[in-house]
């Protein structure tokens, strides 16, 4: 885990002396979309994404539902990320960088700007053609992925449709504070006070989508939009890892019927399933984070992380 500060790797954790014990996110740097320079094209685009990260979830969940993988390819980073951050390592599920031939994450940042300074972070959409990273930030990459490859082949679905806007804006909010980032505030804070300071909200905006799922299938208007995707990628990986390693243990997403249901929902979905590796997103999280867990310990529960009765054996790799 570390940084680069003007194109030199610095090994270092985030630093929580400064705010309290409290972890703060820093913005993501590269906030382009495609227009003016960046064209969307088939072929022309790269995205380096890993089956631990849920913000990289999103964009893969997006592309899958888009149909993108024939026009857009995609590396997988190593589930372990050590003091030289993520990497290419051999390991499962690990897709090497057929772009730019990096062994680390870094190299990618380095390849577009030899003098970065900043967080190393997937997901990543590069441009083959400028060779530079178009946007590092997931909330608008899966934006981008919605609707820019539409007319180049996307397969049809409009999953931020314009008359749901403000309400999907709504939602997404609430649960990228309390929840998505959330569940890092809870799981990073290193004083009492900070964690109570998270985790608190956390299980009242689970409480009250609880409630907000009764008698609907999805968390806006009758249909699947990126609110249920960016929710999604914090539940399916909440029991298995936020509960115990993060500490937000109050209750598991499968004491609530409603989040339990949407969870395996899209779990369970053709083109979602099999964008989830949990046995890989488990051992990221309790072996790579060593100041919340040092001896590196991978707990084997639980047994059935998805809820009662659903495995999620016999999902088929990513394709390339
Ligand atoms: N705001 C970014 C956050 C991305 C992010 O923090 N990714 C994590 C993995 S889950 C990462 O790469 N962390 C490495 C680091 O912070 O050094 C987004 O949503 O794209």
């Amino acid at each position: 885990m570390g940084l680069l500060v003007d194109g030199v790797w610095r090994d270092a954790w985030y630093d929580t002396k400064s705010s309290g014990g409290r972890f703060v996110r820093k913005e993501s740097q590269y906030r382009d979309g495609l227009d003016g320079r960046f064209q969307a094209e088939p072929g022309r685009y790269h995205i380096y994404a890993g089956f631990a990260c849920p913000w990289a979830h999103r964009v893969l969940i997006m592309r899958a539902l888009k149909g993108l993988e024939g026009l857009i390819s995609v590396s997988m980073v190593n589930a372990f990320m050590g003091e030289k951050g993520w990497t290419f390592l051999p390991g499962e599920g690990v897709v090497p960088d057929s772009v730019n031939g990096a062994q680390y994450l870094y190299q990618v940042y380095l390849a577009g700007d030899p003098t970065y300074t900043g967080r190393v972070t997937i997901p990543i959409l590069w441009d083959k053609f400028e060779k530079r990273i178009v946007n590092n930030e997931s909330s608008e990459i899966i934006r981008i992925l919605n609707s820019a490859f539409d007319h180049v082949g996307a397969l049809p679905g409009d999953y931020y449709p314009q008359e749901l806007r403000a309400e999907i804006d709504a939602i997404n909010a609430r649960v990228y504070e309390t929840l998505n980032n959330g569940v890092y505030r809870s799981g990073f804070a290193t004083t009492q006070e900070a964690y109570e300071e998270a985790v608190h909200p956390l299980f009242e905006t689970l409480d009250w989508l609880e409630e907000h799922l009764t008698g609907r299938e999805w968390l806006v208007g009758d249909r699947l939009t990126e609110a249920d995707i960016r929710l999604f990628t914090t539940l399916v990986r909440f029991d298995a890892i936020y509960h115990g390693h993060f500490k937000c243990n109050l209750r598991r997403i499968a004491d609530y019927p409603n989040l339990s249901r949407l969870t395996w929902k899209l779990a369970s979905h053709e083109r979602v399933a099999p964008t989830i590796d949990l046995r890989h997103a488990k051992a990221h999280y309790y072996r790579s984070h060593t100041s919340v867990n040092p001896t590196g310990i991978v707990p084997v529960g639980p047994a059935e992380p998805l809820g009662p009765g659903h495995s999620l054996t016999g999902i088929q790799p990513l394709p390339a």
